[in-house]
């Protein structure tokens, strides 16, 4: 079948089982559809879900989600969530992504809709042709149960209280809005998104327990346990599902908790890159650390993906932008910050200072991935000494950026 062959239409809500159905196939869940449907139900936004169609079936789904990411000096700020990409094994390697992926950004460019996409990467190789940049990791601890912390670690007053399920989302709810606020990387959660997060779906848990809830005044944990013995003792472990915390108190105090629970050896849990985690620790290579991808961000529209964050210092470069997917971002922009951190970017015909891409910009852009470092991996050029330094310095953050909820 050539290309040509298929058509391509926004969602209706009677799509939804057979939008599930590509899913669960796609992601070889062929055994729970209905799970899929249910889960994908708190969440579904048919019209700005597409299929390709051919011969009346779904060729390939993908979905925009409506949400929010917390952005340097800004806070919350819109980001088009792509998600629920899938196409049918007899339709591989057609074009039938690359034609999802075109009409995602083009339509997000043409309708002026969210300035930035963002997306998990199924695997990591996939989405960098079509712009994305990897913008956030994760590290993942593996805590070797009752380490001590380092002397003088203050755990605060307040005692952290395990709650039933029903009592703690609603408590929780706010402290991870008051968190979502403030941590670059974070993202805002309607109540669909939230609810998504926490259904505690068998075939989600891993080999773990239903979720349980740990709630601290300034924070709170979601977590699983898994039992395990070996003839030498007890071999339990926790699954972290969600560690939230709004004062390094709340943070110790949780963490704590998690490492104290009788008959677990490991504590098991993903982080942002510079959580604090190792900082308590007494030992911090008890906590064995792997790092991996994490979010992936695209600039829809560079000028006005650019503006949506504050800066760290004042710089003025002239950028070469490449953008092949996207071609209206491509060509010369002048990127001004003033001294309050605010960005202006215009159209320029003055030599350029720095070639770029806008790829290397949205991995850039939460302040993580230092332009410095894709200069040094030969990503970025700088053809004006000093800068690349300018611009690196420019787009660092108080913090890495961290986010560890997979949508
Ligand atoms: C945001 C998310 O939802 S992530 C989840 C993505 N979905 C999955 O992983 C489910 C299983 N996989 C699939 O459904 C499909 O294989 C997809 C969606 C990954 C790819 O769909 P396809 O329609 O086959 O992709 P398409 O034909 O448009 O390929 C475009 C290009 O990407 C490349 N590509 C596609 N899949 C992969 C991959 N898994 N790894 C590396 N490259 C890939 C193709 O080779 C092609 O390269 P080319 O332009 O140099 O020829």
């Amino acid at each position: 079948m050539a290309n040509d062959d298929y058509s391509i239409r926004p969602l209706t809500d009677d799509d939804l089982p057979e939008f599930a159905g590509v899913l669960a196939k796609a992601f070889l869940n062929d055994d729970h559809v209905d799970s899929v449907v249910e889960s994908e139900r708190t969440v579904f936004e048919p019209e700005r879900s597409l299929a390709l169609v051919a011969d009346g079936r779904f060729a390939g789904v993908g979905q925009i989600l409506t949400r929010s990411v917390c952005v340097p000096g800004r806070g919350q700020t819109p980001v088009a969530a792509v998600t629920s990409v899938g196409v049918a094994t007899d339709h591989r390697r057609r074009g039938v992504l690359t034609r999802l992926m075109r009409a995602q950004l083009h339509g997000l460019h043409e309708s002026g809709a969210e300035p930035i996409a963002a997306l998990w990467a199924s695997e990591a190789a996939i989405y960098g042709r079509f712009g994305y940049g990897l913008a956030t990791d994760f590290v993942n601890y593996e805590i070797t149960a009752k380490t001590p912390f380092r002397p003088g670690i203050d755990l605060g007053v307040d005692r952290v209280r395990e709650l039933p399920r029903e009592e703690a989302l609603p408590v929780i709810r706010p402290l991870y809005d008051r968190y979502a606020e403030n941590r670059v990387g974070a993202l805002g959660r309607g109540a669909g998104h939230w609810e998504y997060h926490f259904l505690d779906l068998e075939n989600r848990r891993g080999g773990g327990s239903r979720l349980r809830f740990a709630v601290h005044p300034d924070g709170y944990v979601a977590y699983r346990v898994k039992n395990g013995w070996t003839d030498r003792g007890p071999d339990g472990r926790v699954l972290v599902r969600e560690l939230v915390a709004n004062t390094p108190q709340a943070y110790a105090a949780l963490a704590r908790h998690l490492l104290d629970i009788d008959l677990v050896q490991w504590v098991d849990v993903n982080a942002g890159v510079d959580d604090p985690l190792p900082w308590l620790l007494q030992t911090p290579r008890a906590a064995k650390c792997s790092r991996y991808d994490g979010m992936f961000v695209r600039l829809v529209d560079i000028d006005r993906a650019l503006c949506a964050r504050g800066y760290a210092s004042a710089v003025d470069v002239v950028l070469e932008v490449a953008d092949e997917f996207c071609p209206w971002n491509a060509g010369r922009w002048r990127f001004t910050v003033d001294a309050d951190g605010a960005a202006e970017v215009t159209r320029s015909t003055d030599e350029p200072d720095v070639s770029t891409s806008t790829t290397d910009l949205a991995a850039a852009f939460l302040g993580g991935t230092r332009i410095a470092t894709l200069a040094a991996a030969g990503r970025v050029r700088e053809h004006t000494p000093g800068a690349v330094a300018a611009l690196s310095a420019a787009f660092l953050a108080e913090r890495e950026p961290a986010c560890v909820e997979v949508f």
